[in-house]
């Protein structure tokens, strides 16, 4: 590593939420799980928001930093995103949506380092041009994939079903196998396929939940589990998240010599 590169960690784009709280000040927050976050930093990475950020910053801002992280969220991808209608009882993130939109497009046109996780990668696959179950338990043949409804973390983030990994794949090298244990806090899932998007990773019921993306210039992966929620002990996460601060750094130093 140049010492010039050295002097400063990576940077990496978590886009956050933007909510209503029910808190004194009726506006606006902008929220990000401290989880996703601290992840970040354990890698030796260093986390940053642009909490007012739209679609139209992502040109000036996308070259300031070495990775793009999406997170999850409580709220759901707009359907119209997808050329459906929006269930009633969905809730949603317009502005988070425009924002992430344009953010994957970028970051893959542009070779930065783009990671999806639940909500991240559903973003992923509609950018792209893909769609989603809305409601993946209410389709025939397909799991529910929601965490139990308790306020236990440790509960809602537990083990939950294996993914079949295709042979050869990097989720198969991170895993050591083909075949890995995820959690599964997610309501919504890939039903049509993004553009370019490869299905690397499996649920017992069929449905994708870890996609790389063919030809990319850079790291390029989304998964509907969370590796961020015991990262450091399970070698399978902590893999994945380790390849991905690899190539962030790998950005950094491009960034550096430029
Ligand atoms: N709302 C979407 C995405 C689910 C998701 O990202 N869950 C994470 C919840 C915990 C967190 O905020 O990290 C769906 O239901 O599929």
């Amino acid at each position: 590593m140049s010492p010039r590169a050295a002097a400063h960690k990576p940077l990496v784009w978590l886009p956050a939420c933007h909510r209503h709280l029910d808190l004194h000040d009726p506006g606006g927050y902008t929220v990000l799980a401290d989880r996703y976050a601290a992840a970040v930093c354990e890698l030796g990475l260093q986390p940053v928001l642009f909490p007012m950020a739209g679609a139209e910053d992502v040109p000036h801002l996308l070259p300031l930093v070495d990775g793009v992280l999406l997170t999850g969220s409580p709220s759901n991808v707009e359907a119209t995103h997808y050329s459906s209608a929006a269930l009633p009882t969905d809730l949603l993130d317009p502005r988070r949506d425009a924002l992430t939109m344009a953010l994957v497009r970028a970051a893959l046109a542009g070779g930065t380092p783009l990671f999806g996780v639940c909500r991240g990668l559903q973003e992923m696959n509609v950018a792209l041009g893909g769609s989603l179950y809305q409601q993946v338990h209410a389709e025939q043949g397909l799991l529910d994939h929601r965490e139990p409804e308790t306020e236990d973390l440790e509960a809602q983030f537990a083990v939950r079903h294996e993914v079949r990994l295709a042979p050869g794949s990097a989720f198969a090298e991170w895993a050591g196998g083909t075949t890995a244990q995820v959690n599964s806090l997610h309501g919504q899932g890939i039903r049509r396929l993004g553009r370019g998007l490869v299905a690397e990773a499996f649920a017992p019921d069929g449905l994708v939940e870890g996609v790389r993306v063919e030809d990319a210039q850079a790291f390029a992966y989304g998964v509907q589990w969370h590796p961020e929620w015991t990262h450091a002990s399970n070698p399978f996460y902590a893999r994945t998240f380790d390849a991905f601060a690899q190539a962030c750094r790998a950005h950094r130093e491009r960034r550096a010599e430029a």
